[in-house]
């Protein structure tokens, strides 16, 4: 029986830059975060890669010849991901499966596929690999091709979850049998029940002392409706019984679908693409039907753009080479299209020649017609903030370093903004605040540049008087508050939306111990939550992993977005497990919190918060202020007001300072020095009127977020 009804996830995103071409060290994507010099060119940089124990000599001498992939019929092809709860044990599992495959030498480098430095250096995967097997089946004789595809776990990489589904016709849903069913799995469970795949449940970690493998299951059967009998018990870590998860791929996950016939017209589901210093666009694909060669003229099908095959390969796991791609493989093509931004994640390929023939004759029965692969939906960032260089001279540099990061994190959506206080940045949007946390952590990373980050916001829609279509507002400073108050006397345009602000709201799955639902109550009913179940994931006994309790809520995503997790954790000392999916939008009480400091409103502190918390921020915020700004030789005053109505108020008084007080005495030389030092660090402060404001006060204070609890 399926315990979530109707629940989907429709997730925030999809996305970028994919599979590795990892011989090349120029290889790009936006998470390496390993430290280099700023780049001299305009060039974007390579991604650095980590450092590998099992060396490319070794995993070349695995190697198969490009025949034995090839050659390899579609009913023999499994295209399969792993999905899991974060930390459930994917990278391992698939570790296992390359060596069992003799893809690499036992006992290598472990999590193979995490090939990035800021995956390694942070024990997650924020990125999903692609890696094609032959496994030789004792059972039936027949030699499989296995397309693996190791998938992220972190909800804000959910996109990169959903689009390896797209290529995949089955998915392994790795369970720890010490946890059972968390959050994260019940998501990725539906991502994969949407795309019709087959499931092959898993239970990892047995070799555990806490594993409770029956219990695992009995959950599997309440929550998601699936038989226990079913379920795989493994450890990934020791490698007890992961040839029975071969097996059950083989067995239970259906071949693709694909036309692979010689009259078969090309179709490649573009999964993903990187920028290569040297090779220029790389591109992921699984191609569906039919085959590509080296030289073939192809054709994207959304963006029109042509370019022929230069090369094309699999990875095994490092790149090799091949002549063509045929029905089922899924591997990457590089193209005289050099510019990675030309590339549509999702998009279809085709051969050229017949789009042309499906353009001047369509047969009688349809054979000609060219239909795009059904494709996942695009990335959507649902956090914006705004990016100001620490010093007024240094946009350039951040100018620079955001469009080169960019360019390989096509995710990241940018525009110019430019702040009375902050001076001109960007307004940037990111899929969550780890996205956004990775992003500012390469700008100084690799180029160098630091920056103000704005409070978080999430996009709102506004509908204004006499307007009968929404905009979207993504800054404080874009919402036109005079306008939108403006609203008596103007007819409402027929079928148009009621005037005023909607937000975007989530459906959060959480999953908890049963101590543990009281706070977690508490916590969703002050960020303004619905409840929409509350179940017991309980075994027979009722105990260990069967502890569970499974919640689901309609929250605010503008109160999930910044700190929920946290504090999720922190009530529940780290057993609640969390995640959330797009749930449309919702009309709300949004107010704009100004921050005036003598009178003037300071842009960069505005914020966008329900009238009934706006008090309570408003409180925050001059407090955090007053403990924050340096005193001044004249008295400063901090409101905190919604249009006229000041909620919140505090001052500092006056404070008497020459910086040549004590220095008459002194001498010219030291006395001007003693000049270029203050006019130095005045570099680093911001004007609001008369008060100057040191560069720290708003990065303190724009890192708590403007919900000032
Ligand atoms: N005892 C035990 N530990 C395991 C087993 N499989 C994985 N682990 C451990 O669990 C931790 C997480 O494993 P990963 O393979 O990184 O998990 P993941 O699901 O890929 O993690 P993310 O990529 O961050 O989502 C590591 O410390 C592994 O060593 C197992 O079978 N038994």
């Amino acid at each position: 029986m399926d315990a979530l009804g109707t629940h989907r996830r429709s997730h925030l995103d999809p996305w970028r830059a994919g599979t590795s071409v990892a011989f090349d060290p120029s290889r790009l994507g936006w998470r390496g975060l390993a430290k280099k010099a700023p780049p001299r060119s305009s060039e974007p940089q390579a991604e650095p890669r980590a450092s590998t124990d099992v060396t490319e000599r070794e995993i070349l001498a695995h190697q198969r010849s490009p025949d034995d992939y090839l050659r390899v019929p579609l009913a023999n092809v499994r295209n399969f991901s792993i999905v899991a709860h974060v930390d459930h044990g994917k990278s391992t599992l698939a570790d296992r499966l390359l060596e069992i495959t003799e893809a690499i030498p036992p006992g290598g480098r472990k999590q193979y596929l995490d090939r990035l430095p800021v995956e390694r250096a942070r024990g997650i995967t924020v990125k999903a690999q692609s890696v094609s097997l032959l496994h030789a089946d004792e059972r039936t004789g027949e030699t499989y091709l296995l397309n693996l595809i190791d998938t992220p776990g972190h909800a804000d990489f959910s996109f990169e979850v959903s689009r390896s589904l797209a290529a995949c016709q089955g998915a392994l849903l790795l369970v720890d049998a010490a946890q059972g069913i968390q959050a994260q799995t019940i998501a990725t469970f539906f991502l994969a029940m949407e795309r019709d795949l087959a499931i092959v449940p898993v239970a990892n970690k047995i070799d555990s002392v806490n594993a409770d493998v029956e219990g695992t299951g009995e959950q599997l059967e309440s929550v998601f409706g699936i038989d226990a009998k079913e379920l795989v018990p493994i450890s990934a870590k020791v490698g007890t019984n992961v040839d029975a998860v071969l097996g059950a791929i083989i067995d239970r996950v259906p071949a693709p679908g694909g036309d692979a016939s010689v009259n078969a017209k090309l179709r490649a589901l573009m999964l993903d693409c990187h920028y290569d210093s040297y090779r220029g666009a790389v591109a992921s694909v699984s191609v569906v039907d039919g085959v590509v060669k080296i030289g073939d003229k192809v054709r994207s099908m959304r963006t029109g753009q042509t370019s022929e095959v230069l090369e094309l390969g699999l990875m095994t796991p490092e790149p090799l080479r091949v002549r063509e791609l045929t029905a089922g493989r899924v591997g990457y093509v590089i193209t005289s299209q050099r510019d990675v931004r030309a590339a549509k994640i999702g998009d279809t390929l085709v051969l050229e020649r017949d789009y042309q023939k499906s353009l001047s004759a369509v047969s009688t029965d349809g054979s000609d017609v060219l239909t795009p692969l059904n494709a996942f939906r695009e990335a959507k960032p649902m956090v914006f903030q705004g990016l100001f260089p620490q010093t007024g001279d240094d946009y350039e540099k951040l100018k620079a370093a955001v469009e080169r990061l960019t360019l390989n994190d096509p995710s990241v959506t940018t525009q110019t903004e430019t702040s009375a206080a902050l001076g001109p940045g960007f307004r940037c949007g990111f899929l969550g605040l780890l996205h956004a946390d990775v992003f500012h952590q390469r700008l100084k990373e690799e180029f160098g540049a630091e920056v103000i980050a704005t409070a978080p916001t999430v996009p709102y829609r506004v509908v204004y008087p006499g307007e009968s279509s929404a905009v979207s507002v993504s800054s404080p400073m874009q919402l036109d508050v005079e306008r939108l108050s403006q609203s008596h006397g103007v007819p409402r345009v027929e079928g148009s939306d009621p005037v005023g602000i909607s937000e975007p709201m989530v459906d959060a799955t959480i999953v908890c111990k049963n101590e543990h639902v009281g706070k977690i109550v508490e916590l969703c009913v002050d960020r303004r939550g619905t409840q929409l179940e509350h179940t017991h994931m309980s075994n027979s006994a009722g105990t260990g992993s069967g502890d569970r309790v499974l919640l689901r809520y309609r929250l605010p995503m503008g109160e999930v977005a910044t700190d929920f997790s946290d504090e999720l954790k922190s009530r529940t000392s780290g057993y609640a497990t969390f995640d959330y999916e797009e749930s449309g939008y919702q009309q709300s009480d949004i107010v704009r919190l100004d921050v005036l400091i003598n009178g003037q409103s300071v842009d960069a502190l505005a914020g966008l918060i329900h009238r009934d918390k706006a008090q309570r921020s408003g409180k925050a915020w001059v407090t955090r202020l007053k403990e924050i700004l340096p005193r001044q030789l004249f008295e400063v005053k901090i409101q905190a007001a919604v249009g006229q109505k000041v909620l919140a108020r505090e001052s500092i008084s006056a404070y008497k300072k020459d910086v040549l007080a004590n220095y008459y005495a002194m001498d010219k030389s030291r006395k001007q020095k003693l000049l270029n030092k203050q006019k130095k660090g005045k570099k680093y402060m911001k004007s609001v009127g008369s008060v100057e404001i040191p560069n720290e006060a708003f990065a303190g204070l724009l890192s708590k977020g403007f919900k000032g609890d």
